[in-house]
């Protein structure tokens, strides 16, 4: 049997031939398409089992159930609706290095990504696939990124021969029978999304807790809409309605259609005045934005609720505005440093159960716990990697990126427009990073192409979300490096461009933010801002700015806050602290240009001009 691997937009055209076209193969969907792709997936990838999934209840009971007798999940004793996974200690993040955009043209793919020849990549991988899922059941999980009911719906299948990612995507998309139902209506079409972790059962063969393989493969084929991914079951590798949909995949339509995806958490924002904005943040992976999305105020007569914590698909409405809405229906947060001090809001989420914990470390009672949820740790713990760990051990007891998984439903201060499909208009975007020196608390950008300057050049240092060094300072863009589908020169293009379609005064209003920034010349001191709860306060100042209350002085980097226009009531953080938080250093920034330089002449000519422009500009007012 072979199989053409030769798929255009949405739907599959390949073929099989030789020993009997799967004429026998049980009808698993009235779509054609699709029913032809499962046809050609179980023939390659030879499962013992095709499970259809419906997204029900009894379904969930089931999956985790056998999760539970498998070893994969641990059922928590003092939280039975939630589950904790420990993974292969080499399967715990975003795998930048094997994360692949195959265009047809190595330029459309651009200076940020891997590449390889689509053609040669479909050979590797189909080699790889081939019985790949020996032994296991193969899931069809029929998925739509935002809502059945949008103009457009945006339909996804993921066949995948891990259960663990079956029930993710249970609790990350809106997916199941109500979705095959439309897709088979409208023979609609979809991204198909192809997954193994690569670790066939020979006959009579235990499986392991945490299958996966050493060879990975992350791969965008952006022409034809569609994905590949084998060896992995991590979240951003696995669940590939996620980074590879909603972000890799879905910024090559929004570059086609005139729209953003982007890696942006969505906020509702209510002032004392009762004036309400929506603010979309862009942070880089591990820096803020699940915080920041469910924000506790410390100050009076605000109120912060969530829309999205990850990603934000925005679009122009009639009214010339962009409008954001959040394709996902849950959370996959950071544990480590969630806690009822930093972000109650996430810890009431979680409390409500329905949740998967991935490599987080167990209590003596049957709960979880990890670093930053209470100030003492337990006496005892099982940590990440199922081995005992108190309090004296010199080792963290979860992974830095170990993970949450939760409904979004259960959210305490979800904002009802949530469930509007036309999302929510934005009054602001705010950029940021993890940057020890240089960077102010909060910039406001001069205009809309001085703020893609500003996301073009973000910087942030790197995190435990994906595999590599941590703590090293590289250009994150719009913190959307990993996740830009094709060549970042035009996607600041397709930025400025989006600029250009809009009247400037219903634009988003730009700032960029960094609540990481700290003590000491070089940056190795404390925190400088205390975050979290009193990151209102930067919020305060940027509505301030919306509404044309709050002062702000022209710096050669964009306008700040004047000396006392962030409200400080209450606050302990001195005067000088304040200043040190807030400050433009010359030194730091001219330390900072040829690094932007440097980055800027890693493209070739697709880098706008606008940008270079902008860089000239704030080189002859930081030396001017
Ligand atoms: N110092 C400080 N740390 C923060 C602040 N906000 C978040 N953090 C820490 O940053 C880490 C990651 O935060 P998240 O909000 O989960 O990051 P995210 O941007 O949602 O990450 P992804 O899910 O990987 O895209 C956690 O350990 C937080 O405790 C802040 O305002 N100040
Ligand atoms: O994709 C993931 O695994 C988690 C995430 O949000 C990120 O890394 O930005
Ligand atoms: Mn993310």
């Amino acid at each position: 049997m072979s199989i053409t691997a030769d798929r255009t937009t949405g739907t599959t055209t390949g073929t099989t031939t030789g020993t009997g076209r799967a004429s026998a193969a049980p009808r698993w969907t009235t779509h054609e398409a699709l029913q032809q792709w499962i046809e050609e997936v179980v023939a390659l990838t030879t499962p013992d089992r095709v499970h259809v999934c419906d997204g029900s209840d009894a379904e969930w009971t089931r999956l985790t159930d056998e999760l539970v007798a498998t070893g994969t999940l641990l059922r928590l004793d003092a939280a039975p609706t939630s589950f904790l996974a420990r993974s292969d200690p080499d399967d715990v993040a975003r795998v930048e290095d094997r994360t692949f955009i195959c265009s047809r043209d190595p330029r459309d793919a651009g200076p940020t990504n891997n590449w390889l020849d689509p053609d040669e990549m479909k050979g590797i991988l189909t080699e790889l696939y081939d019985g790949s899922m020996r032994g296991r059941t193969l899931y069809v999980v029929p998925f739509v990124m935002g809502r059945l009911d949008a103009e457009h719906p945006m339909f996804g299948v993921e066949l995948t021969d891990s259960a663990y990612v079956a029930a993710s995507m249970r609790i990350m998309t809106r997916m199941g029978a109500t979705v095959l139902r439309e897709l088979e209506r409208a023979q609609a079409s979809f991204v198909p999304c192809l997954h193994s972790v690569g670790m066939p059962l020979a006959d009579g063969q235990s499986d392991v807790a945490w299958p996966s393989n050493e060879t990975k493969y992350i791969v965008q084929f952006p022409e034809e809409r569609m994905i590949w991914s084998y060896g992995s079951g991590y979240g951003g590798n696995a669940l590939l309605g996620k980074k590879c949909y909603a972000l890799r995949i879905a910024s090559v339509m929004a570059r086609d259609e005139g729209w953003l995806a982007e890696h942006m958490l969505i906020l509702k924002l209510t002032s004392p005045q009762q004036e309400v904005h929506y603010v979309a943040a862009a942070f880089p992976s591990a820096c803020g934005k699940t915080n920041l999305a469910m924000l506790e105020p410390t100050i009076p007569g605000w109120t912060v609720e969530t829309l999205g914590d990850d990603i934000a698909w925005l679009r122009f409405g009639e009214d010339g505005r962009l409008w954001a809405s959040n394709p996902e229906f849950g959370l996959f947060g950071v544990a480590p440093g969630t806690g009822w001090d930093t972000n109650p809001n996430a810890m009431r989420t979680i409390a409500k159960g329905n949740s998967l914990f991935t490599n987080v470390a167990l209590t003596d009672d049957g709960d979880v716990w990890w670093e930053g949820m209470t100030e003492e740790p337990p006496a005892h713990l099982v940590d990440w990697r199922g081995e005992d760990w108190t309090p004296d051990a010199d080792r963290p007891s979860s992974h830095p990126n170990s993970r949450f998984c939760t409904p979004i439903s259960q959210c305490p201060v979800l904002a009802p427009e949530y469930d509007d499909p036309r999302g929510v208009p934005i009054s602001a975007i705010l950029f940021g990073g993890r940057r020890r020196t240089t960077i102010p608390l909060v910039t406001e950008a001069r205009d809309w192409a001085h703020g893609v300057f500003m996301g073009a050049t973000l910087s942030s240092e790197t995190t435990a979300a994906a595999t590599g060094r941590t703590g090293v300072v590289r250009r994150d863009p719009m913190a959307m490096l990993p996740f830009i589908g094709y060549d970042a020169g035009d996607y600041f293009g397709h930025w400025l461009d989006v600029g250009k379609q809009a009247d400037a005064d219903r634009l988003p209003k730009v700032f960029y933010v960094n609540w990481f920034r700290r003590e000491g010349a070089a940056g190795d001191g404390g925190f400088l801002w205390p975050g979290f709860g009193e990151n209102i306060r930067v919020l305060k100042w940027v509505v301030d700015r919306l509404e044309g209350r709050a002062a702000a002085k022209d710096t050669p980097v964009g306008r700040v806050p004047t000396y006392g226009a962030i409200d400080t009531t209450g606050l302990d953080v001195p005067e000088e602290r304040m200043a040190a938080a807030l400050r433009v250093d010359r030194d730091e920034w001219a330390r900072e240009l040829p690094q932007i330089q440097r980055w800027f002449d890693t493209f070739g000519d697709t880098l706008p001009s606008m940008l270079r422009d902008e860089l000239e500009t704030l080189r002859a007012r930081l030396t001017g």
